[in-house]
């Protein structure tokens, strides 16, 4: 098979940042995506539905004339959460729902959640109203290892949260580990989870053998390669609680390839192409429709989009960087080969 049309894909996790960044990165994402759930972690957070639709102002403008891009909107989640927000984000059909994250736990969450039990009126007002939590599933405790960090969120947690709230509709993010997938596949249908393309390609040997290298550096970090098969099996066997959010998450060069370096892959110049590298690694090209395309609107109750794309089975070299802003940005791959072609036409 050397193309493949599908339906016109959505990115239900992306970080499109702010001012000239967001210029630089958002056509990016709106010539792959017909839309995207942009996560909410500037600085201040996105944390009131009048600062969500606000960003999605800047977002819109910052996108090429006659792009039909649509940016959906995901809230922070603070302790200064009231119920009267949740109900009016279920209200606005432009916000799909709250970002957990765990204080600390990753970039710019240091406005998150410092005990999860505090938020509980919120998660019920939630549950109520039909809102969804999306999370970033990792404990912050400094004795857990990063490696097991999601495991112990699982259970320490998540589970408990689905026990109480087992209406609430949840999406763990980003999952990386086996223990995600069987937590999600375990849990009911209103639980699912989405997959990055980095994770369904690497183990964590890419981040760290024959030298540290920054650009495979994000997190939740990568895992074991049983971990990574586990994330692709997900991916690739059809469950409609699995979907694609890429995580692209960019950072400036010098903030990337420092002594402490900070955490997020930039993927969504070749987003779908590398997924289609993942599903074909798996002889499963004929699954990516469904995880690209039709599981996360199915999950968010929103229609299937109506258009389509074409991959093409053609190398290219991806590019070493791009303009960031005043600065540059290294994509993930940078000056590597990428198996597949998103065809303009
Ligand atoms: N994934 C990352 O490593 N980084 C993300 C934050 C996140 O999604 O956790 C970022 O905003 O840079
Ligand atoms: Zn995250
Ligand atoms: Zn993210």
């Amino acid at each position: 098979m050397d193309t493949i049309t599908i339906t016109t894909p959505d990115d239900w996790h992306l970080h499109l940042r702010d001012g000239a960044q967001l210029d630089s990165v958002a056509v990016h994402s709106a010539r792959q995506f017909g839309r995207a759930l942009v996560m909410p972690n500037l600085k201040p957070p996105v944390a009131t539905v009048d600062q969500a639709l606000a960003y999605r102002r800047r977002i819109l403008d910052a996108l090429p004339e006659g792009s039909a891009f649509q940016p959906l909107m995901s809230l922070y989640l603070t302790d200064a959460t009231t119920p009267d927000e949740v109900r009016r984000a279920a209200e606005t059909p432009e916000v799909l729902g709250f970002k957990l994250y765990p204080a600390g736990a990753t970039t710019n969450s240091e406005a998150g959640v410092s005990g999860l039990e505090a938020v509980y009126p919120v998660l019920e007002a939630m549950e109520k109203h039909g809102v969804a939590l999306q999370v970033h599933g990792e404990v912050t405790e400094a004795e857990v290892d990063i490696f097991d960090r999601e495991r112990a969120f699982i259970d320490r947690h998540l589970r408990p949260i689905t026990q109480r709230f087992p209406a609430l509709r949840i999406v763990l993010e980003h999952i990386t580990t086996r223990d995600g997938v069987e937590f999600v596949e375990a849990s009911n249908d209103n639980v699912a989870g989405t997959l990055t393309a980095h994770h369904l390609l690497y183990n964590r040997n890419a981040m760290l053998v024959g030298g540290i290298r920054p650009h495979y550096y994000c997190l939740p970090v990568l895992k074991r390669e049983e971990h990574r098969k586990a994330l692709l099996q997900a991916a690739t066997g059809g469950s409609p609680k699995f979907f694609l959010g890429t995580d692209s998450a960019p950072h400036a060069k010098a903030a990337k390839e420092t002594a402490c370096g900070c955490a997020g892959c930039y993927t969504a110049y070749a987003a779908l192409e590398l997924y289609a590298e993942a599903f074909e690694s798996a002889g499963r090209l004929n699954r990516l429709e469904a995880f690209a395309s039709h599981h996360g609107p199915d999950f968010y109750r929103l229609p299937r989009n109506s258009g389509t794309v074409t991959l093409r089975k053609e190398a290219w070299t991806a590019p070493d960087s791009f303009a960031y802003g005043d600065d540059v940005l290294v994509p993930l791959r940078a000056g590597g080969e990428v198996a597949w072609r998103l065809t303009d036409a």
